[in-house]
């Protein structure tokens, strides 16, 4: 899926009535975005250069343009309508443990549910479960039962993919409890891994280089390691 968004779009957050220049305001928040990011050489294993999303949320200037820059892109790629199936979103689903960190705060800013996908063995309840493979090791995923209904709209949000093996296994788990993902949201992604080509869904992420004026990769911070 390309990055396209109309010169102008309406917000629902705060006045549905007022219009902005959300190009423009989505392509500064994704630049002011990409700068904060820092890279860790050899983390959390040899050869695997690992990208640190926390310095976002140790700002809040930069927490809210993270949430904002997330529901331009949703109002735009999926607006709600007059007519079925109505929502743009019904659940926002994220990934343990970062798609917990800004999952719930932009499913209620999309007027959404928030139900998170689990490593294996923390939800009570009846759950279904799938193992995946990804880019530093193997996992198991679980969601509970009671989380998605049967035809609810499904957004699955996390912070990178590299891989695709923890997003697919999550599409896999809604898939199982008869949700439709209507869209993977990103915030990075390692696209010599290819992991989109593993996801059946559209798949979106912020800071993909089509952001007017992005930074390249090198222009992050690099941690020593
Ligand atoms: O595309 P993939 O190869 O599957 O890799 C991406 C996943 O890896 C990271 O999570 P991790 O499993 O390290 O868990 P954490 O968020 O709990 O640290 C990241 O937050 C994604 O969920
Ligand atoms: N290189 C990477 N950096 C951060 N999180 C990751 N998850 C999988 N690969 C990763």
């Amino acid at each position: 899926m390309t990055s396209q968004l109309p010169a102008t779009i309406n917000s629902v957050a705060s006045d549905p009535t007022e219009s902005r220049d959300s190009t423009e305001e989505y392509s500064t928040l994704c630049r002011t975005l990409r700068k904060s990011l820092r890279q860790y050489p050899n983390f959390p294993s040899p050869g695997i250069l690992f990208e640190d999303i926390l310095p976002i949320f140790a700002t809040p200037s930069l927490h809210e343009s993270l949430i904002r820059a997330m529901e331009i892109h949703i109002l735009s790629a999926h607006p709600p309508s007059l007519t079925p199936p109505f929502a743009g979103v019904d659940v926002v689903v994220g990934l343990e443990a970062r798609g917990f960190l800004f999952g719930p705060s932009l499913a209620l800013r999309l007027g959404a549910g928030f139900v998170p996908v689990r490593k294996a063995g923390k939800l009570p309840g009846e759950c279904v479960k799938v193992s995946y493979e990804k880019e530093y090791g193997q996992d198991w995923f679980e969601m509970q039962v009671s989380g998605i209904k049967p035809g609810q709209r499904v957004l699955i949000v996390d912070d990178i993919i590299a891989t695709g093996g923890s997003a697919k296994a999550a599409g896999d788990l809604v898939t199982k409890l008869g949700g439709v993902v209507v869209e993977y949201l990103f915030l990075m992604e390692l696209d010599f891994l290819k992991g989109r080509e593993k996801l059946a869904a559209p798949v979106f992420t912020l800071l993909n280089g089509q952001e007017e004026g992005g930074l390249g990769v090198g222009e992050r911070d690099v941690e020593e390691s």
